[in-house]
């Protein structure tokens, strides 16, 4: 899998966040995407995740030579971030067992195995809208490591979590299987120190 970034730039209004973006994003590689706020790292997140258009410039995703469409992508891509909703309305339990409906949940795991690796063995039936923020991204997480899709995309990761549940991250992260695709958005180095390279979006930007 190979995700394309041609003379991508975003602008909202008059505001040009970055421009003459070319970059190539591969499986196995894991990629930082840094800058100051505002840079534009979680709006370039959402660029490639199909959610929004670029200003100008192309995204293309490739997959051993086939081209996928960007409406199709989202059957590639598990996304977490603090401001992607989960469905408050449902149980612990209903909520991952409705997110495995639209993902294959990865090979070798179950929904017991998420519930009990990611601690959640005594909330199984809570309301989400009960859940602590922590607990929130927590799930948000496990459901993103959980699926079995190509590319992982994860901003500000490690928001709410508490000692316990960024020990849990790293370790997730770091047995991560290598031939995903992983790009990082941060303002934190301790969350993307391990990242193979780092695409800083300062270095796009207007001046
Ligand atoms: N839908 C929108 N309409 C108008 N402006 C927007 C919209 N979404 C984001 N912006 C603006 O784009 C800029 C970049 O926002 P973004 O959240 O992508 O930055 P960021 O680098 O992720 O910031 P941070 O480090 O604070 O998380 C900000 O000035 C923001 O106000």
């Amino acid at each position: 899998m190979e995700i394309v970034l041609k003379d991508v730039a975003k602008r909202f209004n008059r505001e040009i966040l970055f421009e003459s973006l070319n970059y190539t994003f591969k499986s196995g590689e894991s990629t930082a995407i840094v800058g100051p706020n505002g840079s534009g790292k979680s709006t370039l997140l959402q660029l490639i995740a199909g959610n929004q258009l670029p200003s100008s410039g192309e995204i293309s995703y490739n997959d051993n030579g086939s081209n996928i469409p960007v409406e199709d992508i989202f059957n590639h891509i598990s996304f977490a971030a603090p401001y992607l909703e989960l469905i408050e309305e449902f149980t612990l339990l209903e909520q991952i067992q409705f997110h495995f409906k639209f993902k294959p949940i990865r090979s070798g795991e179950t929904i017991n195995s998420l519930i009990e690796y990611s601690f959640f063995d005594d909330h199984k039936h809570k309301f989400i809208k009960n859940f602590s923020s922590g607990m929130k991204q927590r799930l948000k997480l496990a459901l993103a490591f959980f699926s079995n899709t190509e590319i992982l995309l994860l901003d500000e990761p490690t928001t709410n979590l508490d000692k316990k549940g960024s020990e849990w991250f790293f370790s997730e992260l770091n047995k991560m299987d290598g031939s995903r695709l992983l790009i990082l958005a941060s303002n934190q180095e301790i969350e993307y120190k391990n990242c193979h390279s780092m695409l800083n979006l300062a270095d796009f930007k207007v001046c």
